[in-house]
């Protein structure tokens, strides 16, 4: 129990001083306030007594909004040297140029809430910038600096700061064991559960627990963020190459451990870079978000995914027991990708090329693992969109072929090493020639002529399609004029368009222009596209088809029945003619399905009045069978194979096409 008449002594008169928060600093203390709490009321720097950072965060808060006059009572106990609780109750003054202070007063508290000695006053003296809190060896809360007050709040025992019940009773536990410790943990503050960093003593004689604890929350913050940052990708939230490289090693690890398999798809999108370019990069991204959802929707749990950038995933499947287990993967994912997704009020379809490869069937390690994965999806990619390949040997050749390929491809333009050949188009059941498609062939310097379905996909994902494209435009429509100066009866030619092409926006004014300036009557030029170029944007191929109905050209679907052919979307397009693909004529006469399949297609395109071309057509029993089904075009080598314009000059002249009145114009188209 306090000495009253002591007490009452030294409290004559109250402690006074003032505070000027915006300076940290104390400009006026009577000597009641000097001689008792000098020590409580900071240092003197410069000759100015300035309060600490605690105390000040603390009054600023109380100043925020209370207005000049105001008084209020702050329960922040000051102690004098000897040991006197005091609290205090301040009123808002100003001090000038719109400054707030504090004048505050010190009232003596006759029951300290517990008692000190020595050495806790001299450590919280020490401390009071920093959180610090003494217990006692129950835990139990004895002294805290106001840093710890501000940062915990009040509580009765060391148990309360632990976010997590066992980790209390585990720090308990550990400090029967040893005197010290610093360790990084989760506590419960007054702004919610936050990490922090804790250093731990106890005194051995009094077996008081001193505590100091950082809030390294903040940190934590930047590290998770800056990990986020390197590992994960921003747009999907997928994580990223580092990661898949870790995953990767380990899955290595583990597997020549176990003597296990695991393997990898490599997926690349078909056709991406066509649809960010035209429709920019916002609608781009969107996709890339919908396609990743709509792929880690497709892969089993315990597989996992990745971003590698652009338009590049991988997924990554341990403990595999067969290749199947990756083939049933892709097979799911490119199931699931036929439906169209919803973006930006759009309807689009995109679909990916996949390469598999396993360890340790086709790599020993990381690296290799992953470029064989990409060799096998860029076969997928130069064989057809939406299809799957399981690595070989002999792909890392193709993919060397590829990069030299895709280098020349830029000066073959400029060098113009492209020519057309000619494959002619025959009526049924008359088989009289009646046009002629334009494929287009490089003639590589070096590695002589070069087929389009090896450097088409690279023009097409390097944009080089979209000068190439219109080289062939202007090439097909120069050879018709120069085959018709030459004497030849006119002849209707096709060329094929890719979907980049497709997508550019000003296509119908630059066939517009190439017609005109080579002087070529548009119903003798066809354009032929495939079903999933239409698809990509319903609307907008509608408007551009359109247009070039316009200008008289007709319009063929190329490649009819490998994509999504929709008979709802057919009547919509409007379009002349429809080719059967060549993969449904080769088994015709072998396979009852197919037969029904094209049987069928005929009589559909006969009933919306659509002309029917088969392609591929390569023996007399598919030709008579075509004929029953009134099928009413064929193009393959049984006729010919595609020719050079000097052969297939001489190819018109066998068949009759030479030197008749160039006036004739009731001809074949
Ligand atoms: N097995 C077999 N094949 C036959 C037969 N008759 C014709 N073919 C081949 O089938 C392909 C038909 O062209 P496509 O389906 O439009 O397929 C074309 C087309 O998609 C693309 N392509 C060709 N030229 C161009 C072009 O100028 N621009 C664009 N964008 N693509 C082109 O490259 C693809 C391949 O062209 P090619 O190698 O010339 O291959 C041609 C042709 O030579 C036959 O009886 N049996």
């Amino acid at each position: 129990m306090t000495d009253l008449s002591k007490l009452l002594q030294c409290k004559m008169p109250l402690a006074a001083w003032v505070i000027d928060v915006e300076q940290s600093s104390v400009p006026w203390c009577n000597g009641a306030a000097e001689a008792l709490l000098a020590d409580s009321l900071g240092e003197i720097k410069s000759g100015q007594r300035m309060i600490g950072e605690a105390l000040k965060e603390r009054i600023s808060l109380y100043l925020d909004g209370v207005e000049e006059g105001k008084s209020l009572t702050f329960d922040w106990p000051f102690i004098s040297k000897e040991g006197i609780h005091y609290s205090c109750t301040g009123s808002v003054i100003s001090l000038g140029q719109k400054r707030k202070g504090l004048s505050v007063e010190a009232h003596p508290v006759m029951k300290p809430r517990f008692s000190r000695d020595d050495q806790d006053v001299g450590l919280l003296a020490q401390f009071e910038t920093l959180s610090f809190a003494i217990f006692n060896k129950n835990g139990v809360y004895c002294d805290s600096s106001e840093c710890f007050k501000t940062h915990f709040g009040n509580i009765n025992n060391v148990r309360d700061l632990f976010a997590v019940t066992d980790a209390a009773d585990s720090f308990m536990s550990r400090f029967t064991q040893q005197e010290s410790l610093s360790q990084e943990i989760m506590l419960s503050t007054l702004r919610g559960v936050r990490w922090h960093r804790i250093e731990v003593s106890q005194n051995k004689s009094t077996q008081k627990i001193y505590l100091l604890t950082h809030d390294i929350q903040e940190d934590r913050d930047h590290e998770v963020a800056l990990y986020r940052l390197n590992n994960y990708d921003s747009l999907t939230n997928l994580p990223n190459r580092n990661l898949l490289y870790h995953q990767l090693e380990n899955a290595l690890v583990n597997a020549s451990k176990r003597q296990r398999a695991f393997g990898i798809l490599y997926l690349d999108l078909d056709g991406f870079k066509v649809i960010n370019d035209n429709f920019g990069h916002r609608v781009g991204d969107e996709l890339i978000q919908r396609v990743a959802e709509r792929i880690k929707g497709s892969i089993p749990s315990g597989a996992c995914l990745y971003r590698l950038g652009g338009d590049e995933f991988v997924v990554v499947l341990e403990n595999i027991d067969s290749i199947e287990d990756l083939e049933n993967i892709a097979k799911n994912i490119m199931q699931n990708a036929s439906n169209t997704y919803p973006v930006a009020k759009m309807e689009m379809m995109i679909t990916a090329s996949i390469g598999i490869a396993s360890y340790p069937q086709h790599a020993n390690d990381v690296d290799n693992l992953l470029k064989n994965a990409d060799a096998a999806m860029y076969r997928a990619k130069s064989t057809a969109h939406n299809m799957y390949f399981v690595y070989e040997n002999k792909m890392a050749d193709n993919i060397n072929a590829h990069l030299t390929l895709g280098g020349g491809l830029r000066k073959a333009i400029e060098e113009e090493q492209f020519v057309l050949h000619y494959q002619p188009k025959i009526r049924l059941p008359d088989e009289s020639v009646v046009g002629a498609e334009a494929l287009i062939r490089w003639s590589h310097p070096e590695l002589g002529m070069i087929s389009p379905d090896q450097f088409i996909p690279l023009a097409e994902e390097s944009g080089l399609i979209i000068p190439l494209g219109e080289w062939v435009i202007c090439r097909a429509c120069r050879q018709l004029q120069e085959w018709r100066e030459a004497g030849y009866r006119p002849i209707k030619l096709s060329v094929n368009l890719s979907s980049r092409q497709f997508m550019q926006a000003d296509l119908v004014d630059m066939v517009q222009r190439i017609l005109e300036e080579t002087g070529v009557d548009p119903k003798y030029f066809e354009l032929e596209l495939t079903e999933s170029m239409l698809m990509a944007d319903a609307q907008q191929s509608i408007e551009k088809l359109h247009g070039f109905r316009k200008l008289g050209l007709t319009l063929s679907i190329d490649d009819f029945g490998t994509g999504y052919s929709s008979l709802a979307y057919l009547k919509k397009f409007p379009i002349q003619t429809l080719k059967i693909d060549r993969s449904f004529i080769h088994d015709l006469g072998l396979d009852c399905d197919n037969d029904a399949i094209v049987k069928a297609t005929v009589a559909m395109a006969n009933s919306l009045n659509l002309k029917v071309i088969a392609e591929g057509v390569e023996n007399r029993t598919q030709v008579d069978i075509l004929n029953s089904y009134k099928c009413q075009e064929v193009q393959g080598y049984l006729f010919s194979k595609p020719l050079n314009s000097v052969d297939f000059a001489l190819y018109m002249d066998i068949h009759g096409f030479y030197n008749v009145s160039v006036a004739v114009e009731n001809d074949s188209v």
